[in-house]
């Protein structure tokens, strides 16, 4: 099996990219496993086909590097810009994804901004919250998050009674203003830190909207650098209009050609 990949990166968080508008790449587990793994194969935190779909510009379908298939915010950006580079052109981009349909623009300076599902609640544990932002995510806001032990209290968190079946995103959350955060992320699928996760994000944007009100425009730093979450919000815990805002980069792309019995 031979073709080209495109690897795309959004604040660091980083996919290989297929154009399957043909429809004739079927991944399996083998074949994610060698293009996400950073020693035996190319390298990225999750693997995205560009697929056709009437009535939408493209629909998009993200792969975990451990199979498993979900949405993914970041990886929703870069699917944007890798349709541009691809030559499909829009003011106002219109895609499918799995947890359904998005609108996206690109602006000026190249940032992609991203319209996310409504979120219509959140629920508080006892020291954080729950919601899904497209995906689900576990938020902790915390004092020290640049010291934070992320690999080993996100993994702990992730496969706790509650979350080892479906799993879940950990992020941890400093408020460095109020409307400036920091968030590092654990993923699920990934089973690891990311540089930067863009449900996960959105989703520490909006509990810190949830518990402060007044903002609709909320800062965001990660490792991997800076993106800014946007949002109507209505009544107590209830979101809409959600815009997730930040850069994605084409890194470079590349032909590789796989014997069968490998895949
Ligand atoms: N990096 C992503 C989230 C990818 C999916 C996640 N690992 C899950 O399984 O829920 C993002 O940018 O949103």
């Amino acid at each position: 099996m031979k073709f080209t990949f495109y690897k795309f990166q959004g604040t660091g968080n980083d996919f290989v990219m297929i154009d399957n508008r043909n429809g004739e790449i079927k991944l399996t587990n083998n074949l994610i496993r060698f293009l996400t793994e950073r020693k035996f194969g190319i390298g990225a935190d999750g693997v995205i086909l560009l697929n056709a779909k009437e009535g939408y510009d493209f629909s998009m379908d993200y792969f975990n590097p451990d199979g498993s298939n979900t949405f993914c915010g970041n990886g929703g950006r870069c699917t944007v810009k890798f349709a541009s580079v691809l030559g499909i052109r829009k003011e106002n981009y219109k895609f499918s994804a799995v947890d359904g349909d998005h609108e996206a623009n690109i602006s000026d300076n190249g940032w992609v901004n991203l319209k996310m599902k409504d979120v219509d609640g959140m629920k508080k544990l006892f020291d954080a919250w729950l919601i899904n932002t497209g995906v689900p995510h576990y938020v902790k806001l915390v004092d020290d998050v640049k010291d934070l032990d992320v690999y080993d209290e996100g993994k702990a968190i992730r496969n706790s009674p509650d979350f080892i079946t479906e799993g879940v995103n950990v992020n941890f959350v400093e408020k460095e203003s109020d409307s400036d955060i920091y968030v590092r992320t654990y993923e699920r699928g990934v089973e690891d830190e990311t540089l930067s996760c863009g449900t996960g994000i959105t989703a520490a944007a909006l509990v810190v909207a949830h518990n402060d009100r007044g903002y609709n425009r909320v800062e965001v730093e990660t490792k991997g650098g800076h993106l800014a979450v946007e949002y109507d919000k209505i009544g107590e815990d209830k979101f809409e209009n959600i815009w997730l805002c930040g850069p994605a980069t084409l890194v470079y792309s590349g032909t590789i050609e796989i014997p069968e019995e490998d895949i």
